[in-house]
């Protein structure tokens, strides 16, 4: 028979399509295969028998088999494009915006898909997820494929990876940043955590084809890196800092205008002047010069649009409302992320620094005391606050963050519930030369609350409280 579309969400089946029951974490989706055939699915791809007037197409694993359904009735799209895939805790954002810069300069037509947004053409749409599930993800490379796209260039989360939504997908390039504690609420251990990171590498291309053009980037300073360099079929490149690589940075220097340093590569060496700040900037600098060099860009090229890079929205982003005291606001949410941010910070930090830090709820709360440790460890001044508390209660959360700093003397921190008390408080404390860093939600525009998206803007919130300070 003919199929006209599919979908996994009864709510959106029209005439002729196929519904994928899919077993969510909330609800079953087998239990919507009635609607779905009742809004005119013609067949249903299920794990389990059903009574229902449609064909039944039985499999094991419905969400692999929808990622592979969902390749072949869009046309195979990645089979067109060359998509580069970016893993990693931290730094898969920054890493495709940097790919993204280096290659749009040299007049490639790019698409890219992860946390801040989609971008298809130049049509910029709000996204739900990192990766988004299958069908979407290959509705979206199509649409790409139309406007003549050569790059797609994705974040590909752990949870994408374990769901198996970019099963299917031809991938060029697969990237890993680095691996670090965090989502353990889904993973429940870090060894579950690296491997579901392992199968962007071990899928990509095939072990028995010597003609294998794909490229693993991989973090030679990073542990992980050796088993993703054993798993893949795909020639390997690395770069890092510590490690030999073949992307190798030295003679780095961090200061508050950015980060400067020499980069060894295959195709030479080159110095170059950055202004994102951080060591860590360096690392993602480093993987995206790793990708582009792979693909013939020159390392001169490279270096202009590196050096031209502003930053990225709501990382290390700066807020400026003529206050004498730095403000900067951060999206990192992990130990390791927020331990990054606060060394850069210490480092050019004439003053006082103050760590404005949450945990999202309904996440991992193993890393909550640990973050809140990290905090009162590197900042003169902590206010634990909430993030996106989401269903948990916001208090319960502050309770989890309070366990990690019960040996920290109670001068050096202090919790506010409210984010935007949190960040008004912390304005008011302020000092010339002092460094606020909001921590935990950079871009985002709004808060979860219970089933609730409120507007709320760390960038605004804090330019607000700037407002008032100046004033007073
Ligand atoms: C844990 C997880 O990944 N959940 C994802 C999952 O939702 P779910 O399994 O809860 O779905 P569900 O609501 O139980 O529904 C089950 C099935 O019934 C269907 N249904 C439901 C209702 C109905 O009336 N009819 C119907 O057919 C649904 O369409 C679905 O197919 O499928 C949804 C649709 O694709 C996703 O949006 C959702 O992501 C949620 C929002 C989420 O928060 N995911 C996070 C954990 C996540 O994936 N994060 C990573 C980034 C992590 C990082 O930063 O590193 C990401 O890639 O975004
Ligand atoms: N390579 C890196 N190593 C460690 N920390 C990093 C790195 N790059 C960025 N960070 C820190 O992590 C935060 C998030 O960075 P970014 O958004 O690029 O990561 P991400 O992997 O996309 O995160 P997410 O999983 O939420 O999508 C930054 O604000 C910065 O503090
Ligand atoms: N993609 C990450 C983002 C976390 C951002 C932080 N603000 C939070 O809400 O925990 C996640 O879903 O875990
Ligand atoms: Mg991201």
């Amino acid at each position: 028979m003919e199929i006209t579309g599919l979908t996994a969400d009864s709510r959106q089946v029209k005439p002729g399509y196929l519904f994928v029951c899919l077993t969510g974490y909330t609800v079953d989706g087998h239990t919507f295969a009635a609607q779905a055939v009742k809004n005119g699915a013609v067949a249903v791809l299920s794990e389990q028998d059903l009574d229902v007037p449609a064909t039944i197409v039985r499999v094991p694993d419905t969400r692999r088999a929808m990622a592979m359904l969902a390749d072949r009735i869009f046309g195979s799209p990645t089979r067109e494009l060359k998509v580069i895939g970016v893993t990693g805790t931290n730094g898969k954002t920054t890493t495709t915006h940097l790919i993204d810069k280096i290659l749009r300069d040299r007049r490639k037509q790019t698409g890219l898909i992860g946390t801040i947004h989609m971008r298809i053409g130049d049509v910029i749409e709000e996204v739900k997820n990192t990766t988004p599930d299958a069908v979407d993800l290959q509705r979206s490379f199509r649409r790409m494929c139309d406007v003549n796209t050569d790059y797609a260039i994705i974040e590909v989360s752990s949870h994408a990876l374990e769901l198996g939504r970019v099963r299917g997908c031809d991938i060029h390039t697969a990237v890993f940043t680095n691996l670090t504690q965090d989502h353990l609420d889904y993973h429940k251990t870090m060894e579950n955590y690296r491997y579901a990171k392992s199968l962007l590498f071990s899928q990509l291309g095939n072990h028995y084809d010597p003609n294998c053009l794909k490229t693993a980037v991989l973090n030679a300073d990073d542990e992980a890196s050796k088993l993703y360099a054993t798993v893949t079929p795909a020639r390997v490149v690395t770069y890092g800092i510590d490690q030999p690589a073949d992307v190798q940075a030295k003679n780095i220097e961090i200061t508050s205008k950015g980060t400067s340093f020499t980069a060894e590569t295959f195709a030479g060496t080159i110095d170059l002047n950055l202004k994102l700040m951080g060591k860590f900037n360096v690392y993602n600098a480093l993987a995206a010069m790793a990708v582009t060099l792979a693909e013939g860009v020159s390392l001169e090229d490279i270096k202009a649009s590196l050096e031209a890079v502003a930053g990225v929205n709501g990382r290390f982003e700066a807020v400026d409302a003529g206050q004498p005291f730095a403000v900067l606001v951060d999206y990192s949410h992990t130990p390791d992320s927020l331990e990054n941010a606060l060394m850069t910070v210490k480092e050019f930090a004439k003053g006082n620094v103050f760590c404005i830090v949450g945990c999202g709820g309904d996440r991992d709360r193993t890393k909550r005391p640990i973050m809140a440790q990290i905090a009162t460890k590197y900042a003169d001044m902590t206010v634990l606050t909430s993030d996106n508390p989401r269903s948990e209660e916001p208090q319960a959360i502050l309770a989890d963050m309070l366990a990690g700093v019960r040996d920290v003397s109670a001068a050096r921190y202090t919790a506010v519930t409210d984010r935007r008390e949190a960040i008004h408080y912390a304005v008011s404390l302020a000092k010339p030369n002092d460094v606020i860093l909001i921590a935990g939600k950079g871009h985002e525009t709004y808060q979860i609350i219970k089933d609730q998206v409120l507007p709320f803007d760390d960038r605004e919130v804090a330019r607000e409280a700037i407002a008032r300070y100046n004033q007073e």
